[in-house]
């Protein structure tokens, strides 16, 4: 069965919404607190050891049964049980959407097509343990008998993005191994990743579910080329192993049948780090800690299915990121997590976000009427408090801002966790509460400063606050609390997608640009510029001299 296509503006719930928007949006989250000092008791979730805090909102308990009502009259419920039961909801591309059968248990039974996907998933998962342990153990060897040092991920978009931000993030589990990136077809980018590598002892991972993509088949034969210089052709059986979906390209490119991870359509490559792609995640952190990542998201993907909506953690958070996006109108959202290690979170999510929600024609092939996919940024505190954070606190724009935070710190460092966690807490507190003219007043008062300077730099001091902002305050970062998280934010663009009538699991605003790349290729190769624009027929031949 298809997803339904209901215009959520066309909704009895989106109405209300908007008349309650129109009576409430006056109102300061401040106000909010002082009208109930319980507020925090009812807008909080806890599940497992996530605790998450999203009073400080402009909401009330009437916004939340509204947004319910929304979601209930779009079908959020059908739709997640369209979803997890593998029916074709990418309808673009005929599709199933089922990254989450790749983290449910063995005994699960999932369904494509009449066929139960689970007993495959596990055969590669297996391969993945065997191979990965016997890497890190230096069972397996290199082409002149040495156990292999440095692990290097080629892959761009989904089939780097996801392995990038683990690794980064689970550094502290990490074995002896030295993992590298290569992704943009910047021939730069890529030399500066060889030429730190001994051939004879670095093991090559190509990542590319269609095994088509320019960037990466560029890359790979650009190293192979590299490798090549000190080894023989039949060494590459040996350095060289791929996850793909496409078995003939994989197998022209020379790779040993051994070393293939196949992967399924059913997996998007901005949802695959659970697949095979997660390869060098298990060769960084071992197969069990991977697991690990795994089975948070199972344990979230089960909350998501199971927990009712008002207690639901996605569903929560992405009602609250749609009365945002489309009552009040906020255009991006920033992420701040309080811990170094999720450094790359937010570039993970801007492709998960915005490439499955940036769509602007609705599941009725129409275009729709109203915002869709929200703009992710961010980095983490205390850094971009340094960074960006004066246009958070006074700017004129509405962010809201999602606040990722630990309990513990992994080294034990009480002294420096206490300091980043003091500013965890200030910013989300001093966010809502701004700071009024009457304090600003009280503090040059203080200071003794005259009358006529106060008067002058008073405006300049003043912070309206009222910025809403939702903490997700985590126990602990480990490879399974961070699978929750991601997890999370899939499930949280999953509902997002269901309620603006949109298709969230094909990209095609990305083949333009490839297409057009392709021919001016051409172009460049023959030196000689066709037809185009004034602007980049100017620009083409400027570079076609220069270089
Ligand atoms: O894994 P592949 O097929 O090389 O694709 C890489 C990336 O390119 C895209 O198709 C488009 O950018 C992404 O969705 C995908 O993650």
């Amino acid at each position: 069965m298809a997803l339904n296509t209901t215009n959520p503006t066309g909704t009895e719930a989106w109405k209300n919404l908007q008349n309650h928007y129109n009576a409430i949006h006056k109102t300061t989250i401040q106000e909010l607190f002082q009208q109930d000092s319980a507020r925090a008791e009812k807008f909080n979730l806890q599940w497992n050891d996530f605790l998450v805090d999203y009073s400080k909102n402009n909401i009330s308990q009437e916004t939340i049964s509204l947004l319910l009502e929304l979601a209930n009259s779009i079908g959020v419920k059908d739709a997640i049980a369209q979803y997890f039961g593998g029916e074709l909801i990418n309808q673009t591309e005929n599709r199933a959407v089922l990254h989450t059968a790749l983290r449910a248990p063995e005994s699960a039974v999932i369904k494509v097509d009449g066929e139960n996907v689970i007993p495959e998933v596990y055969e590669v998962k297996n391969k993945i343990k065997n191979f990965t342990d016997e890497v890190i153990s230096g069972q397996r060897k290199g082409y002149t008998g040495k156990a292999f040092t440095d692990v290097v991920n080629i892959g761009i978009g989904g089939s780097d993005l996801g392995p990038v931000m683990a690794v980064e993030a689970l550094q502290f589990y990490k074995n002896h191994l030295n993992l590298h990136f290569v992704s943009n077809v910047d021939g730069d980018h890529v030399n500066e990743v060889i030429k730190r590598l001994n051939p004879e002892t670095t093991l090559f991972v190509i990542v590319s579910k269609t095994f088509t993509t320019q960037e990466t088949l560029s890359n790979s034969e650009t190293i192979k080329e590299w490798f090549l210089k000190s080894a023989t052709q039949e060494d590459i059986a040996k350095h060289f192993a791929a996850v793909s979906t496409n078995i003939k390209n994989v197998t022209e490119f020379g790779i040993n049948p051994d070393n293939v991870f196949p992967m399924w359509d059913w997996v998007g490559g901005r949802f695959s780090l659970w697949s095979a792609v997660g390869l060098s995640i298990a060769l960084a952190i071992g197969f069990e800690n991977y697991n690990q990542l795994l089975v948070g998201a199972n344990e979230m993907d089960e909350h998501f299915k199971s927990a009712e909506f008002d207690k639901n953690i996605p569903v929560t958070l992405a009602l609250l990121s749609v009365w945002y996006n489309n009552f009040y109108g906020a255009e991006s959202e920033a992420l701040i997590p309080y811990t170094q290690y999720l450094s790359k979170l937010a570039p993970y999510l801007q492709q998960a976000t915005m490439e499955s929600n940036g769509k602007s024609v609705g599941r009725d092939g129409k275009p729709v009427n109203y915002q869709t996919g929200t703009i992710i940024w961010g980095e983490p505190g205390t850094n971009s408090q340094h960074a960006f954070f004066q246009l958070i606190h006074q700017g004129t724009k509405l962010i809201p801002t999602d606040f990722i935070g630990f309990v513990k710190p992994l080294y034990g460092n009480e002294d420096h966790h206490d300091k980043l966690m003091s500013n965890f807490f200030a910013q989300t507190e001093a966010l809502m509460n701004g700071k009024t003219e009457a304090q600003v007043q009280a503090e040059f008062d203080k200071q003794g400063l005259s009358a006529e300077k106060a008067s002058y730099l008073r405006p300049f001091k003043v912070f309206t606050g009222n910025k809403p902002t939702n903490t997700i305050l985590i126990q602990k970062l480990t490879p399974k609390s961070l699978g929750s998280l991601i997890a999370l934010y899939e499930h949280k663009i999953f509902v997002q997608g269901v309620i603006w009538n949109i298709f969230s699991f094909d990209q095609w605003g990305v083949e333009l640009g490839k297409q057009l790349a392709n021919s001016i290729l051409d172009e460049i190769n023959s030196k000689t510029v066709k037809n185009h624009d004034s602007s980049t027929s100017f620009l083409l031949n400027h570079f076609l001299k220069n270089k």
